[in-house]
């Protein structure tokens, strides 16, 4: 399908919004002007719409195979549509786990025959991420790994790490870490500070994280290899994470909406919708992610989207599984917590979820131009709605934004020339 899109106001390089046509033909960015004549072009009008490359999310988990009782490719994928996403990286915490050829050529499979954006697949480091083999990343870049990491566990053992390191160095990869210590753990659901104390729950500290960091800085920069941090959820990390790029080590990091939005003070109760790993730190914590992402320490937004069952988190806030969704909901709870609030720019943020994540991993996307993926999407920054669970294109309803009033939802995306997602009433 060639499209040409109506009055839709791109955001410049310097942060202005300039109302401009884009035409589309063969899955490409072809023009984009004023006035633009088609020829044949099916017609989207995009009044009023803001234009935004599809936004890159490397941190997803989709559950297939395995746990399609909470998510699968194709519902994960339509959530991720309907969020304004057109790539996200899919992690390796499945049953199977992607640690051979095999089970990735067969997630590879799965992904080609039901996903409606664009999927890549980390492997694993180790076989089944228990962290005792380390797999065979040569052939599983071959066959299509995005990258690797052990996401849901930290690697325990340095060695491991350095190993899995050295080998990804030489084969232009990047190791991507859920940094956890283990025996840092005490089997703690929430973060160890006033929540934790005034419940009598066990806590997870701070260290627990910023340990593994540390660790792992100094073994990237031995190994030569881009080290990536995952959900990054402390003061201390920043500080790890801005000393190590100082000190020129090949280090990039992400943070969690849920991270920017809330800390410990804004758990209503045992809610176990606001159980996550890593948890929701201090105020201070969050305050220094915020400080971090405007310096650069921190390099991108990822949503660490974990679809559970309603089941699973009825279990209690000890015992329910740890993670939230959150595909539906980044870009119009930022825009309207931080960009209306005026404390980040739209450019930011749009930067933040599209061209930043692609620069760190050296991917082509996340760029509106001419000759590039038609992958955009299209925002309302006006209409305010509330936040609603039931109207998930998710399995998951594990939110613990229910309820927040938020502008600038994504009304229409679009991914390589198809409309993949679309509120309705602007094709003609
Ligand atoms: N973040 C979470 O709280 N949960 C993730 C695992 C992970 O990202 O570590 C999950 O798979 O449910
Ligand atoms: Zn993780
Ligand atoms: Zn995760």
């Amino acid at each position: 399908m060639n499209w040409l899109i109506r009055n839709a106001r791109i955001v410049t390089k310097n942060g202005d919004l300039e109302t401009v046509d884009v035409k589309v033909e063969d899955k490409k960015i072809i023009e984009i002007g004023s006035g633009l004549k088609g020829k044949g072009h099916k017609e989207f009008q995009a009044e009023g719409s803001v234009i935004s490359p599809g936004f890159v999310d490397l941190h997803v988990h989709l559950r297939e195979p395995g746990g399609e009782h909470k998510e699968t490719i194709e519902t994960g994928t339509k959530s991720a549509a309907k969020g304004g996403f057109t790539t996200i990286a899919a992690m390796p915490n499945t049953r199977p786990v992607p640690d051979s050829v095999e089970t990735l050529q067969s997630l590879n499979q799965k992904i080609s025959e039901t996903a409606s954006v664009r999927v890549l697949p980390y492997a694993a480091i180790t076989e089944r991420q228990i962290g005792d083999t380390l797999n065979d990343l040569p052939s599983l870049k071959e066959n299509g790994a995005f990258a690797f990491t052990d996401d849901g566990v930290g690697v325990q053992s340095a060695d491991m790490m350095y190993q899995a390191m050295k080998t990804a160095a030489g084969i232009n990869a990047s190791i991507v870490a859920h940094c956890e210590e283990n025996t840092l753990i005490y089997g703690g659901a929430v973060h160890d500070g006033t929540f934790s104390k005034e419940h009598n729950l066990p806590g997870i500290p701070s260290i627990c994280e910023a340990v593994h960091i540390s660790r792992d800085v100094l073994l990237a920069e031995a190994a030569g290899v881009h080290y990536h941090v995952c959900h990054i959820s402390t003061k201390e990390s920043v500080r790890v994470v801005r000393d190590a790029k100082k000190a020129g080590i090949n280090v990039t990091a992400e943070v969690t909406p849920h991270h920017l939005l809330l800390c410990e003070d804004d758990i209503p109760g045992l809610d176990p919708n606001f159980k996550m790993n890593p948890p929701l730190r201090s105020k201070e914590d969050r305050q220094a992610l915020i400080e971090g992402l405007l310096d650069g320490t921190i390099d991108f937004i990822a949503t660490d989207h974990a679809p559970h069952t309603e089941a699973e988190k009825s279990e209690g806030m000890q015992l329910a599984p740890f993670g939230i969704v959150g595909l539906e909901t980044a870009f119009p709870l930022l825009y309207t917590n931080f960009v209306e609030k005026g404390i980040f720019t739209l450019k930011q943020l749009i930067d933040w979820m599209t061209i930043k994540p692609s620069e760190a991993f050296n991917l082509p996307f996340g760029l509106l131009e001419v000759g590039g993926e038609a992958d955009f999407t299209l925002i309302d920054l006006h209409e305010q709605r509330e936040i609603d669970p039931a109207g998930f294109l998710s399995k998951g309803k594990n939110t613990p934004f229910k309820g927040w009033e938020c502008k600038g939802w994504p009304k229409a995306t679009f991914y390589q020339g198809s409309l993949v997602w679309n509120e309705g009433g602007n094709e003609q």
